[in-house]
């Protein structure tokens, strides 16, 4: 199968990614790809729809284009879910961490449309996490990781390659989009 393009959305956690996947598909029609991962859902939370929610057993037994453990819980994509994707459109969604993004720009090259999204103030995030209803315990282990701090700095390998969208008040950050995907479709 032809491959189409997929918009990498990377960032710091609660700063608006998987948000983001959701109005891209709501109003432009573009799938998100759906990822596996060990650890437990959040409420409201689909089995299917948000994640392909695994144990670490089950876990071990797919093939991944990519995977990483972050915050203590492993995480996945294969080729299968973004070929699922694009033969529903010719652009995909995923919502990756910065390593993974690293890894799809190396496997995919000029597939990739790299979508960095950032915060002006990062203590805003844990009132995102709170607000999202995150427990308190999980929310301080991932505010805590090395993963987090990472994630909140575009990695030098990807200055240049990536569009940033500060995602610090919504509808410019819907316009933003709007324009990517308009010269996407162009
Ligand atoms: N621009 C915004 N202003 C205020 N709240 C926002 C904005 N964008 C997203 N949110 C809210 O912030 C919370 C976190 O958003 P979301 O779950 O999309 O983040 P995420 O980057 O996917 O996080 P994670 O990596 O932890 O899964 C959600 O409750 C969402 O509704
Ligand atoms: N490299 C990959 N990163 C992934 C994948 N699926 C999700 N993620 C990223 O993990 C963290 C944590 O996600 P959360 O849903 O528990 O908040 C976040 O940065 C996601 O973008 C994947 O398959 N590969």
């Amino acid at each position: 199968m032809q491959n189409g393009k997929v918009i990498v959305v990377f960032g710091p956690t609660g700063v608006g990614k998987t948000t983001i996947t959701h109005y891209l598909n709501e109003k432009w029609g573009i799938p998100q790809v759906i990822t596996h991962t060990t650890r437990a859902p959040r409420i409201g939370e689909v089995n299917g729809q948000d994640y392909y929610f695994e144990s670490p057993e089950s876990f071990a037994k797919n093939h991944y284009l990519e995977d990483v453990t972050y915050a203590g819980n492993h995480y996945g994509s294969s080729w299968e879910g973004l070929e699922r994707a694009w033969e529903h459109h010719k652009i995909a969604s995923i919502v990756l961490d910065s390593v993974g993004a690293e890894t799809y720009m190396k496997e995919l090259g000029d597939d990739v449309v790299l979508l960095y999204v950032t915060i002006s103030n990062p203590k805003i995030l844990m009132e995102r996490l709170k607000r999202r209803g995150d427990l308190p315990a999980a929310m301080a282990k991932r505010l805590n990781s090395a993963d987090f701090e990472r994630d909140l700095a575009l990695p030098d390998a990807l200055k240049g390659k990536a569009t940033v969208i500060k995602n610090d008040d919504w509808p410019l950050t819907k316009s933003a989009l709007d324009r990517l995907v308009e010269k996407l479709e162009s």
